[in-house]
């Protein structure tokens, strides 16, 4: 596949407003893209704030960018490359869909930078449904809450992972993310009720025991670093939430103690491994790992199936051994065990001794697999993202310290304290909207459908056919100046305020008292404008245990430690791939707090 059938196209049409594309200087990541789409590796340089576009180096070199919306920065001049690739494109796309706008771009702009940036700049140009070719792919890109809540609730069942399921496979093989919709429909239906009431309330547990291992691992590094006179320390905190989230999901889904916060071993040395090749492939525009030699032939995928097969191997003994004890139960009954005194309160046992629900081991394993993936991550990099947004705003941080203070004191968190910190709870809840993970969903439609036509979109909505592959973006949904106030500002408190809609028809606004007692503002609250877990049937499985294990995590910490960014805000590199996150880490500067100690 040559650079040049890769490239995005550039069709004249759809640009209704007749302006000049706003680039925006932004940058960021994607979940799981398809393997043959452009460049994810440009890097950005986080800024919390508007600011002027530095316009993009080399496919795989960073570049210096601002996390900020539009910018009236030029529009780029089309290259040679960009003209022959618009053309080529309109030759294979199969021109336009309808009314539907095209996007308009050069390929050389794209390269310089992250797709999901570019992907706002075109929302904000085209609207909120618009089509993008890629050399011979074309992509529905759809930036509505009434767009999103017509493909993930209302038809939900009318389309699949396409792309992102080509992905996955090799790795999760047909666990709940990549899955067809049978298998999704019958594991779904097994995996779901493993997240009851009584295993999240165990699940607190451990989320407070490894975050407390986390933060004694900190406390004895400053009192080391006390001997020699020093008060704080230097840490990657993004590598710490990493093991923390690992350890944590390694107890809760398969009671497996990684112990990676405080030592390495070749099992996490391999799950990281295949964490980090789950990522490569998300990123990297070409499939050769598809070739048929490519796993003998190449290093890294020779090192791929060798970190798998451990993996793999691990998982298998653990589903052994639960099989070997296994105490077959209604699932009525296995709900209500005493899961605080239970030694394994895991999600395998529950599957295993769950009557009726006999599964091979092999599509158990996927299982496993998949939420080992899907649940280490996103955690890591929503706890990565609160910390940068809250040392940019230390009064934030001071608010969010006093309720902890008044709420906790020194106690330790337990699921009613949860309830109570509020200001924390919104604090995870603003950073999950700034920094969606995964930014893009993707779906594949598996017969015609008729798409509503979105804010000023065509009334008439727009027909597409059966394989049109949709990216839906979170990150421009959450970031849509038409649904949001200042809507690249960290302000955790907006969530208490009601919203009513206004113009936008269709759209029910925002309005808290939809879904009361939730732990989170959702997507019923925000009529699909807030998406932190996606929504519909195939919305994530593991959205409490993730959001009570944040809480925990960030609360814990807070409560403990005072936190600076160790550069500006500015020198935090952004890189794209399954989830935002950073290019080195977020160097952070830690210290008992000041408050605590004068107490
Ligand atoms: C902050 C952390 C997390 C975030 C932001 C997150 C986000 C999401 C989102 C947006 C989806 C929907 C994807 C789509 O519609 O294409 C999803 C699906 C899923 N998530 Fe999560 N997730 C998190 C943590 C977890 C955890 C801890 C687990 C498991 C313990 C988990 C397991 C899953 C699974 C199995 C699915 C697929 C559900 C299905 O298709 O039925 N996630 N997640």
């Amino acid at each position: 596949m040559t650079a040049l059938t890769l490239a995005l196209t550039a069709t004249n049409s759809g640009n209704r407003n007749g302006t000049g594309s706003n680039r925006c200087c932004c940058s960021g990541r994607f979940w799981y893209p398809s393997s043959h789409h452009s460049d994810f590796y440009s890097s950005t340089t986080a800024c919390p704030s508007f600011g002027k576009p530095k316009r993009g180096t080399s496919a795989f070199a960073p570049a210096v960018r601002c996390h900020s919306a539009k910018t009236n920065a030029p529009k780029p001049k089309m290259n040679l490359l960009d003209n022959a690739s618009n053309l080529l494109t309109n030759f294979l796309s199969g021109g336009r869909m309808g009314s539907m706008p095209m996007a308009e771009g050069a390929v050389s702009d794209l390269f310089g930078r992250p797709l999901f940036f570019a992907l706002y700049d075109w929302f904000l140009e085209h609207g909120s449904v618009y089509k993008l070719a890629f050399g011979p792919k074309a992509f529905v890109v759809v930036s509505d809450p009434i767009v999103s809540r017509h493909i993930l609730r209302e038809n939900a069942l009318s389309y699949d992972k396409g792309v992102l399921a080509e992905i996955l496979e090799p790795i999760m093989g047909k666990g709940l993310i990549p899955a067809d919709i049978d298998t999704w429909k019958q594991r779904r239906r097994v995996i779901a009720p493993g997240f009851h009431a009584l295993y999240l309330e165990a699940m607190v547990k451990v989320f407070t025991d490894c975050s407390e291992r986390t933060m004694l691992k900190f406390e004895k590094l400053l009192a080391g670093e006390g001997r020699k006179g020093g008060k704080t320390i230097e840490l990657d905190l993004e590598a710490e939430f990493s093991s923390l989230a690992l350890d944590i999901i390694g107890l809760g889904v398969f009671n497996y103690d990684f112990g990676s916060v405080t030592k390495e071993s070749p099992v996490i040395k391999a799950v990281y491994g295949t964490l980090f090749e789950a990522e490569h492939r998300s990123t990297f525009y070409i499939p050769y790992w598809k070739f048929p030699l490519a796993k003998w032939l190449v290093p890294r995928q020779r090192k791929f199936q060798k970190d798998l097969k451990f993996i793999n191997d691990c998982l298998d003994d653990l589903i052994r051994n639960a099989k070997e004890t296994r105490q077959e139960t209604d699932i009525e009954q296995l709900q209500k065990r005493d899961y605080l005194k239970l030694k394994d309160a895991s999600l395998l046992r529950f599957l295993v001794d769950m009557r009726g629900a006999d599964v091979d081991d092999c599509q158990l394993r996927d299982d496993l697999m998949t939420m080992l993936i899907a649940g280490h991550e996103t955690t890591a990099a929503v706890l990565t993202w609160a910390v940068f947004l809250l040392a940019q705003h230390p009064s934030k941080m001071k608010k969010a310290q006093a309720e902890i203070d008044s709420v906790l004191g020194q106690r330790r968190i337990t699921i009613e304290s949860i309830k109570k910190l509020e200001y924390i709870r919104l604090v995870v809840v603003e950073t999950l909207r700034l920094y969606p993970q995964p930014p893009l969903l993707i779906r594949r439609s598996l017969k015609s459908d008729k798409l509503p036509g979105g804010h000023k979109g065509d009334n008439n909505g727009y027909a597409i056919p059966a394989g049109t592959d949709i990216f839906l973006s979170v990150y421009n949904v959450h970031r849509s100046p038409y649904l949001w106030d200042n809507p690249n500002d960290f302000e955790p408190e907006r969530f208490l305020v009601k919203r009513v809609s206004q113009g936008i028809e269709g759209w029910a606004g925002f309005d808290p008292s939809r879904s009361p007692g939730a732990l989170y503002p959702n997507e019923i609250m925000s009529d699909f404008a807030f998406l932190p877990f996606g929504g519909g049937p195939r919305k994530c499985v593991g959205d409490q245990f993730a959001f009570m294990e944040s809480t925990i995590a960030l609360a814990m910490l807070l409560q403990e430690f005072d936190i600076e960014l160790k550069g500006s805000p500015e020198s935090v590199e952004i890189v794209t791939g399954a989830t935002i996150h950073t290019k080195n880490g977020l160097w952070c500067r830690l210290m008992k707090r000041q408050d605590i100690q004068s107490l």
